[in-house]
């Protein structure tokens, strides 16, 4: 079949099945309309979907942390005290490397290390391994929904085992879970990987079962230019309505700039509809999701507890209506339970004091926000037209020739020409624009923010500010100021 952004026949689809099914034994406990039964035993209150509707139209925001450890009883307590200490809305579970690497193998002996040991050997829950039984003893353990979180390129059985278990929202997508995560993975491969899943989320949905597809918005998570990850989850939303996706959340990293990111978040939103309409997708739900800073965190828990707690405050000025909490121990690992569950209590203790204050300048968040929507249609539009109407084609062809690209990125598929540093605000500009398809409008907006900092350091514009930047909030402040 030629790849393209087109609903999958659904023969194609139960042919690949197969052979997704059999790449591992636990993939013949899947059946489908098993699933749907079961899945529609549920209580609402587990489905993702049925929750971010709700905080959508009573404008709450949800918060839900990171967590996955590879012995299940553990990580069953684990969630648990998440959501009893840390009043999680939603609930994760953190994949394993190796099962982001469909090394299966490796996975189970880490599991009976992990096991022999008494400790977690690996970094996340290795669900597949576990199959589709044992995970629906951790959605019959809690009493709020369950995400699957993890970056996985090849995302097909992971998706088959943990939606037939009862996990109601699947991270995610052939974009965000490839380039910031895989070296040698090309987009045509990802892409018509999670075609297949939002093709099986379709399906679910075709059958009464709403499951939420949310977009990994941070990418590499170090200084990623708004317009770039918001071009890219509008993307991969248009991907998900196409193969019958209802209900999609788009994800954007936080980056610092208190006024920068509620802009972005606010045009997240309003594009991502505006693009699902303009395309004639009008029944998908979509919700926006910011995740607390993705970059180097203090060491110190004081410090690292401050850059969540201004993180959180773009999320009350846009009203997102999820936040991916960080936690104190981010820069020396997989954070402790308490730990995990005390940034929860953090941020809930911010969101609660700032919902009730209307304190920023919107003239400076409008300003914002209208650099940021030029930006995206000039990429999304540049997209559509390489593409020839099509964005799967399009998207090939943009990032083969850096009309779409993203800093720091690993995979050997997007150029990496272009470069961001900060501005004397910390906002996140543009130091080289690569091959990006933006005009002369937008390119000297950039170059004045970043003159307005040469002048006030006393120093050129130069690749050392990218430098003193990726090191400036590891380090106690938001500009890589010079010593
Ligand atoms: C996007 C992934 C990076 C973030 O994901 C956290 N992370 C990864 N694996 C686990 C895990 N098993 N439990 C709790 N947090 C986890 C890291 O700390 C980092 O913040």
């Amino acid at each position: 079949m030629v790849l393209k952004n087109k609903k999958w026949d659904h023969n194609y689809f139960l042919k690949m099945r197969e052979e997704v099914l059999n790449s591992w034994e636990t993939g013949k406990e899947v059946n489908f309309e098993e699933a749907v039964s079961y899945l529609k035993s549920l209580p609402k209150e587990k489905y993702a979907d049925y929750v971010l509707k709700k905080a959508d139209e009573e404008k709450r925001t949800l918060l839900q942390p990171r967590a996955g450890v590879p012995i299940l009883r553990e990580h069953i307590l684990l969630l648990q005290y998440l959501q009893k200490e840390g009043g999680a809305d939603i609930l994760p579970t953190t994949i394993d490397s190796y099962t982001r690497q469909n090394r299966y193998r490796e996975a189970q002996i880490g599991i009976e290390e992990s096991l022999r040991e008494g400790k977690s050997l690996l970094n996340g829950f290795p669900a597949v391994n576990y199959g589709v039984k044992a995970c629906r003893e951790i959605i019959e353990s809690v009493d709020v929904p369950v995400e699957i979180r993890h970056g996985t390129p090849d995302a097909r059985l992971l998706a088959e085992i943990t939606l037939a278990a009862g996990f109601t929202s699947f991270e995610g997508g052939g974009i965000t879970y490839n380039i910031p995560y895989a070296k040698d993975v090309s987009l045509e491969n990802s892409i018509l990987y999670w075609q297949y899943v939002d093709y099986l989320v379709g399906l679910y949905a075709e059958n009464g079962v709403i499951i939420n597809r949310e977009s990994f918005g941070p990418l590499t998570g170090t200084l990623v230019p708004p317009s770039i990850s918001i071009s890219i989850g509008i993307i991969e939303a248009l991907f998900a309505a196409e193969q019958g996706v209802k209900s999609f959340s788009v994800g954007y990293g936080q980056c610092g700039n208190v006024i920068q990111d509620a802009a972005a978040i606010n045009v997240l939103d309003r594009l991502t509809k505006e693009y699902l309409a303009s395309f004639g997708y009008y029944d998908v739900h979509i919700t926006t999701v910011l995740h607390h800073f993705m970059g180097g965190f203090p060491e110190d828990e004081a410090r690292a507890y401050a850059v969540i707690s201004l993180g959180t405050i773009p999320a009350v000025l846009s009203k997102a209506t999820k936040i991916i909490v960080k936690t104190p121990q981010e820069a020396v690992g997989i954070p402790s339970k308490e730990a995990n569950a005390a940034a929860l209590r953090n941020t809930r203790q911010v969101l609660q004091m700032l919902d009730c204050q209307d304190f920023i300048d919107k003239n400076k968040v409008q300003e914002e926000e209208y650099i940021i929507e030029r930006e995206v249609r000039s990429i999304l539009n540049t997209v559509y037209s390489v593409g020839e109407g099509d964005f799967v084609l399009g998207t090939v062809r943009a990032f083969a020739s850096g009309l779409l690209d993203v800093p720091f990125a690993p995979s050997r598929f997007t150029l990496g020409r272009v470069m961001p540093v900060r501005d004397n605000e910390g906002a996140v500009r543009f130091f080289d624009f690569g091959n990006l398809p933006f005009d002369e409008e937008i390119k000297s907006f950039h170059r004045k923010k970043l003159e307005e900092r040469a002048k006030y350091e006393k120093r050129e514009i130069s690749f050392q500010m990218v430098l003193d930047d990726i090191y400036a909030i590891s380090k106690g402040r938001l500009v890589g100021r010079p010593r």
